[in-house]
């Protein structure tokens, strides 16, 4: 029904909302004066079957972006509600988009509390055990699923896509990592199954230098050749903002950022660099971490946790400086 037949039956003062799927969608309907725009599905579910295509976190914002300077309020619909009820009411999701991926963190970040985070984040991981699920390259499958046993976690190294959607209703984290895809099919549906929407990207300085279409650095094979960035600190910042999610930057120093901190690190050793696979043990280790963290912050979660609207628990730029 239009929205303005809707108004001129229901009384005076009535609250109308539309769903909508795409920023056109979000156009319309401020043109047709609603006062709300239920907006998603946010992710896809394994429970039931979701008519409108789901349009993750970043098709979120980009609906949200169409609503900038309009008065008209945003839902956002997450389809895993067992009620189907709409999740809450997300002004504020765009507004801390850079945290959707990460709490606030208490304080701000020091040396000391980093150090005595990584204590309590180790423990964690020992704790819950968590199950990651890692779809990497062959050069380096063993040595990775070992790290995730060192770190006290439980490696899971399947890549056929026919195991996806089991595997997602398990894992304490997914790592995707490239090199020499040997499934893309099964990338593909395992990385679907969170709309692609990453916790944390990692990559090296020519890795992250494609993603943000820089030409700053170069790249030979799997490696980053040459000075690297000339403000890494504001490249790991930028990119983190515009992906609304963590990133590391690895290299002889590493930088990690969630859009608003950056964070470097000197811990390395020479010797990494003259190996391979150092890199994508890193993504091994974080993800590890993430999922730590993710598993020890749901259990502390208050009961009505599961309706504010949070997608991921815990300090992921803590969890990713960890890894
Ligand atoms: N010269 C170096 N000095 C100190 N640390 C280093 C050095 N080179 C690499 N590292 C360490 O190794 C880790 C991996 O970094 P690097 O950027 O070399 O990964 P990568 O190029 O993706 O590696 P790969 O493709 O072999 O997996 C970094 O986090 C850093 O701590
Ligand atoms: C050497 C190599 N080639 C593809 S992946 C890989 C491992 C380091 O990235």
């Amino acid at each position: 029904m239009p929205v303005n037949v809707a108004r001129a039956l229901l009384p005076k003062g009535t609250i109308i909302g539309k769903t909508c799927n795409t920023p056109d969608h979000v156009k319309k309907a401020i043109a047709e004066g609603v006062d709300y725009v239920g907006i998603g599905p946010v992710w896809g579910t394994l429970t039931k079957k979701v008519s409108s295509p789901v349009v993750g976190p970043k098709g979120i914002g980009e609906m949200l972006e169409t609503l900038d300077g309009s008065s008209v309020k945003a839902v956002a619909i997450d389809p895993r509600s067992a009620s189907q009820k709409l999740s809450k009411i997300i002004h504020a999701f765009y507004d801390s988009s850079l945290r959707t991926f990460s709490e606030p963190r208490a304080a701000p970040y020091s040396l000391d509390g980093i150090k005595s985070a990584l204590g309590t984040m180790l423990a964690s991981v020992k704790e819950f055990s968590p199950l990651v699920h890692q779809i990497t390259n062959n050069v380096v499958t063993n040595q990775s699923a070992n790290a995730t046993l060192a770190l006290g976690a439980s490696p899971i190294m399947a890549t056929a896509p026919e195991e996806m959607a089991d595997l997602s209703k398990a894992i304490g984290a997914l790592l995707i990592n490239f090199g020499t895809i040997q499934n893309l099919d099964g990338m593909l549906a395992a990385g679907l199954l969170s709309t692609w929407q990453a916790t944390v990207i990692k990559g090296n300085a020519a890795e992250l230098g494609a993603i943000a279409n820089s030409l700053e650095v170069q790249a030979r094979g799997v490696d980053s050749v040459g000075k690297g960035f000339a403000d890494p600190a504001k490249f790991v910042l930028d990119l983190a903002r515009k992906q609304r999610c963590i990133v590391v930057l690895t290299g002889v120093t590493d930088w990690v950022s969630d859009g608003t901190v950056v964070i470097r690190l000197s811990n390395g050793h020479p010797l990494l660099g003259d190996i391979t696979g150092s890199g994508c043990m890193v993504g091994t280790c974080v993800a590890t971490f993430c999922a730590g963290v993710s598993m020890a912050a749901f259990a502390k979660r208050s009961a009505d946790a599961e309706e504010d609207g949070r997608l991921v628990r815990g300090d992921m730029l803590l969890a990713a400086v960890g890894g």
